[in-house]
């Protein structure tokens, strides 16, 4: 691993000293194998070698077009360096495979690549040709026909005259994309499609990419044929010169403005004035439009909705790298950073040997630990259920929709969260952009809106939560991931307290779907339309999703660390039985409201596992530097002045603030401008 030349600080060279377990075991099985390990270390040795990809000042002082700009600039010789890459190592797995043939999976590493460490290092504010690869290929991908892939698809991947983006969202409408008002009518005539943006509201309004990068965009707009409705299809639209990048005729552009985070991406506003398309830019491989301008309709609507599907599923592991980014950083800092003698007169200890802090840092490593699990096992599931649809069986497809929902919406919410308690664990310094709290916070909560808010995707799962309840009543066979609702007898406690846990937090959500049910039923027979009885129910619906996703995740992990320790090292798999344990008994307290009011547990039960998770946080402390080394992140993926693996907090920071641009002249000009004349009584 390539270090900074300074020499490592000695409390963290002690604890890495004193671990029981190898960072370097640990990097192994979190990267999937040696092989791999040092394929991604070579890779971003690669990138971060080279002096051109080294910023030329932090990107906190540029400003919003400039840090546009050089991302563009950067994430262009980004793939181009790429595409060399492969060239010479071709083919690898896991960079993505630009110069190969395309398919999900490939789909699926390259969006890692991207949004993973080395994305995250080389590009702080996202990614920005993002949308290309992480949307407008797997919509190209998966909803155009087979005609249709021959002409675009090759084309779009090798970015041949084509940067894509898709174009779902509009100023009135994100959520409830049923209402998206943007026309497609068709002309068959001509054997065109004429697109339109009726209204200010219809306007396109935050697709990534949009303003100023990309010429092409799948477009989702309301079908039209002689004045009847079909309702939403995607199409395929060029809205710049493939040659001049000039916006084409009737094609109104532009990019939305600086956001919180995520400003390389170049969100972007799109209207159109009768725009008109040949008839096979409808992506046509599900409904179709025929020259005459019959209808017909695919085998399965719902795969519209596909990419948002593929995208919830990356989802769950983008947050998972974010959260663990923070963890490490904090957990270095803390192991650094000394406050506060514990006994009156001993010296000031590290913070780490702080109980709070412990309990503020480690339960995010577990977080993020049993994420990645989770996310595994989702992308398994995903790919099983994709191969499925593509034999014509849809039955796995709702068990994937409702989970990968509510999954995307717990682990982005409490990672967000996670993230926020990290910076504020760091104290003062957690707050400097140095530290990179803000841009690794920035990230990961817009993934708490995009790809669908997270109150509303708790509620589809809940759709699904309540009909299989229903099922489970009439002694219907569950599918896996609820199969616990069948069990309906109540918890016995046992001397196995993580089992205990994770059945308790299962009575929860088997509990929480009931009373959903049942309020919906009362309400029914108060007279309320279905709809508005689930909208008076809603808060039962989207707790009881939530509840259903934390005992997943908890019974995952479980089950996962079962398998594992089986194949690690003794002393790894005890770690990680500890860190599951912290991950489930954290999730258990932090639900003791709803674990006690749906389970029979005593205080004196309750009392046990407070104290259990508490000698699991002083049992874990001694290797938390050496594990988060493990997750092997240099520190260029960091960026943080606080997170480095020498641990030279005080020199970095220093070392920062003397860079920024304010310190370049003694006295500002300001002084003379403002504040001379404010003194003088001159203004
Ligand atoms: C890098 C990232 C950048 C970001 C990009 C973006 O944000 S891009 C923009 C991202 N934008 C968003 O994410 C927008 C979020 N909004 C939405 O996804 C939809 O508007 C909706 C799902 C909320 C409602 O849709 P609706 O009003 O059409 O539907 P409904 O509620 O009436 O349900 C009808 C049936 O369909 C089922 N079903 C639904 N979805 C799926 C699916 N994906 N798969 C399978 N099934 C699905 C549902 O379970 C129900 O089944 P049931 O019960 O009848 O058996
Ligand atoms: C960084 C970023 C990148 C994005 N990139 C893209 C992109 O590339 N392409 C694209 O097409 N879009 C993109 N989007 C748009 C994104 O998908 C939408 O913002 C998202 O789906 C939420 O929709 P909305 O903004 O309309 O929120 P709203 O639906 O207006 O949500 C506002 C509030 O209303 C509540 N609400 C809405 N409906 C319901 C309901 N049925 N029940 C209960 N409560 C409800 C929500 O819970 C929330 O609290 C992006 C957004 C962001 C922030």
């Amino acid at each position: 691993m390539e270090r900074v030349s300074m020499e490592v600080h000695a409390d963290l060279q002690r604890e890495r000293a004193a671990a029981t377990i190898s960072s370097e075991h640990f990097a192994e099985w979190w990267a999937g194998g040696r092989e791999r390990l040092e394929e991604r270390r070579a890779l971003e040795r690669y990138f971060f070698d080279d002096p051109e990809f080294n910023d030329p000042k932090h990107i906190s002082f540029m400003s919003y077009k400039e840090l546009y700009e050089h991302s563009v600039a950067k994430g262009t010789r980004f793939l181009a360096k790429l595409r060399e890459w492969q060239r010479l190592r071709a083919p690898v797995d896991g960079t993505g495979g630009l110069t190969g043939g395309l398919d999900i999976k490939t789909l699926h590493d390259f969006r890692l690549l991207i949004s993973g460490p080395l994305g995250t290092a080389l590009f702080q504010q996202s990614f920005p040709l993002r949308l290309h690869f992480a949307m407008f290929l797997p919509t190209l991908l998966n909803q155009g026909d087979e005609e249709q892939k021959k002409q675009w698809l090759e084309r779009a991947w090798h970015m041949d005259g084509i940067i894509g983006t898709y174009a779902q969202t509009e100023l009135g409408h994100g959520t409830f994309i049923r209402g998206l008002e943007t026309r497609a009518d068709y002309d068959a005539e001509h054997e065109e499609f004429v697109l339109n943006t009726p209204s200010l509201t219809a306007y396109k309004w935050w697709p990534g990419n949009m303003g100023q990068t990309a010429n092409m965009v799948v477009v989702l707009a309301q079908l039209y044929i002689k004045g009847k409705h079909y309702g939403l299809q995607p199409f395929l639209v060029r809205i710049r010169n493939e040659q001049t990048h000039e916006p084409e005729p009737g094609i109104d552009v532009g990019d939305i403005g600086a956001k919180l985070g995520a400003n390389a991406v170049n969100n972007g506003f799109l209207g159109f004035r009768n725009v008109r398309i040949p008839r096979d830019q409808m992506l046509m491989k599900n409904a179709k439009v025929l020259p005459d301008g019959t209808f017909v309709k695919g085998p399965e609507p719902l795969l519209l909705y596909g990419t948002m599907v593929f995208v919830r599923v990356l989802i769950v592991h983008d947050v998972m790298v974010g959260l663990l980014q923070a963890a490490t950083i904090a957990t270095r800092y803390a192991a650094v950073r000394r406050q506060s003698p514990i006994e009156p007169n001993a010296p000031e200890p590290q913070i780490l040997d702080h109980l709070t802090q412990q309990a503020k840092i480690f339960p995010q490593i577990a977080r993020g630990v049993c994420y990645r699990l989770a996310a595994d096992f989702l992308w398994q599931f995903y790919q099983r259920i994709m191969q499925q649809l593509e034999a014509g069986n849809r039955k796995g497809l709702p068990e994937l929709h409702a989970l990968s929902c509510c999954l995307k919406s717990v682990c982005t919410q409490e990672s967000n969260e996670g993230i926020d308690a990290l910076r504020k664990a760091c104290g003062g310094q957690g707050y400097l952009a140095s530290a990179n709290f803000d841009n690794i916070y920035g990230l990961a909560t817009a993934a708490y809106t995009y790809e669908g808010e997270y109150t509303v995707l708790l509620l589809q799962t809940a759709r699904f939560l309540v009909r299989q309840y229903e099922d489970s009543l009439k002694r219907k066979v569950l599918p896996d991931s609820i199969n616990y609702m069948r069990d309906t007898t109540r918890l016995r406690w046992t001397k196995n307290l993580l089992a205990n846990a994770v059945r308790a937090l299962e009575i929860v959500a088997a509990s929480k779907v009931r009373v959903a049910w049942e309020q919906i039923r009362l309400e029914r027979k108060r007279g309320q339309s279905a709809q508005q009885a689930a909208n008076l129910a809603g808060i039962q619906l989207s707790t009881a999703a939530a509840a259903h996703a934390r005992a997943f995740l908890a019974r995952n992990s479980l089950r996962e660390l079962k398998k594992l320790q089986r194949n690690l090292k003794p002393e790894l798999g005890g770690v990680l039985q500890q860190l599951v344990e912290i991950f489930v008994y954290d999730t258990f307290l932090r639900q003791l409201g709803d674990i006690l009011k749906w389970n029979h547990i005593a205080v004196v039960q309750v009392t046990q596992l407070e104290q259990r998770y508490e000698q699991l946080l002083r049992d874990f402390r001694p290797n938390a530097v050496a594990l988060v080394d493990g997750f092997d992140f240099h520190d260029r993926v960091l960026g943080s002045t606080l997170g480095c693996y020498d641990g030279r907090i005080y020199e970095r920071l220093m070392e920062e603030a003397r860079k920024n641009p304010l310190n370049e002249e003694p006295v500002n000009s300001s002084f003379r401008m403002h504040l001379q004349p404010l003194m003088r009584g001159k203004l």
